[in-house]
C-alpha cells in the first residue's frame, strides 16, 4: 500500500498579519514549512510528499530550499482559492490507490507517533481524523447573546486527516460548500462515517502571532 502526504501550504496567513506567509516564517532556524515536512519525511512510512503552494509563493519557497540545503523529495501543486480547492488539487496529482494524509502546512509540531498512529488507523478503518478535547466552557451565540452547551459533546479537530483513496476522490468530486473547513466535513457529506483518533495538544495550528511563540518554546522544550 502506498501512503501519500499533501501538506497544504496555499493561504496567505491573513490572520498573521506578517509580510510573510506565515508557513514560511522562521521557527527556530527553520522555516515553519520545512519542521513540517520533515515530521513525515522523517515516519516509517516516508510517504511521497505533495506540496500545494499558490503560485505566487513557489519562486520564494524555491529560494529557501536552496537556503536551506532543504533536500527532502516533494512535488510541488498549485494552490486554488480554498484550502477544499487546495487539497483537490494535491489529490489529483495521486494516480494510484493508497493512505493519504492530508495535514496543515502550518502545523510543523506533530509528531512522527500521530502521523504513523493515522496511516494505521486509516488503513483499518478507511479513515483517521484527530482531534482533542477542549478544557474550555463553550457558549453558543445567537441573536446577540450566548448559552452554554455541554463541552462532552465537542470536540476541537486537527489534521493530519488521513484517508484511503478511494474514499477521499468519491468525496473531492463535489462541488465546494462553506461548511468544507476540513477535509472530514468533505468525506462525511460524501456519506462517509468518521473515525475520530486522538490528536496532540502540541499539535497547534500557527495562526495568531503568539502561536509562533508559543511553538518556539514547545519545540524547544
Ligand atoms: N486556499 C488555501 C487556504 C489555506 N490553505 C492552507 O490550509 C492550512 C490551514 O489554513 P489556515 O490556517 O486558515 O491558513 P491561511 O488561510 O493561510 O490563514 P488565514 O485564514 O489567517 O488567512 C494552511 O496551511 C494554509 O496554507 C491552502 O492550502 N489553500
Ligand atoms: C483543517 C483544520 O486545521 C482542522 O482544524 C481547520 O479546519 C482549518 O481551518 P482554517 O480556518 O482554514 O485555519
Amino acid at each position: 500500500m502506498k501512503h501519500y502526504a499533501i501538506i497544504v501550504a496555499g493561504g496567505s496567513g491573513k490572520r498573521m498579519q506578517s509580510n510573510v506567509c506565515k508557513q514560511f516564517l522562521i521557527l527556530n532556524h527553520l522555516p515553519i514549512l520545512m519542521h513540517t515536512i520533515n515530521a513525515f519525511y522523517h515516519t516509517i512510512y516516508k510517504p511521497e510528499i505533495i506540496l500545494v503552494l499558490g503560485v505566487d509563493s513557489q519562486g520564494y519557497w524555491a529560494d529557501l530550499c536552496k537556503e536551506y540545503n532543504f533536500e527532502v523529495p516533494h512535488q510541488i501543486i498549485s494552490g486554488g482559492e480554498q484550502r477544499f480547492h487546495s487539497v483537490r488539487n494535491g489529490l489529483l496529482a495521486i494516480k494510484d490507490e493508497g493512505i493519504v494524509a492530508i495535514h496543515d502546512a502550518v502545523r510543523p509540531l506533530v509528531s512522527k507517533q500521530l502521523i504513523e498512529r493515522m496511516y494505521e488507523q486509516a488503513a483499518e478503518n478507511g479513515n483517521a481524523v484527530p482531534y482533542v478535547k477542549t478544557s474550555d466552557s463553550l457558549r453558543q451565540i445567537y441573536n446577540n447573546t450566548s448559552k452554554i452547551v455541554n463541552r462532552e459533546q465537542y470536540v476541537m479537530i486537527q489534521t493530519p486527516q488521513t484517508f484511503i483513496t478511494d474514499q477521499l476522490r468519491k468525496a473531492y468530486q463535489q462541488n465546494y460548500k462553506q461548511m468544507f473547513t476540513d477535509d472530514a466535513s468533505v468525506v462525511e457529506n460524501a456519506g462517509f462515517r468518521i473515525n475520530l483518533v486522538e490528536g496532540e495538544r502540541n499539535n497547534l495550528k500557527i495562526t495568531y502571532p503568539e502561536d509562533l511563540r508559543i511553538a518556539s518554546f514547545l519545540l524547544e522544550n
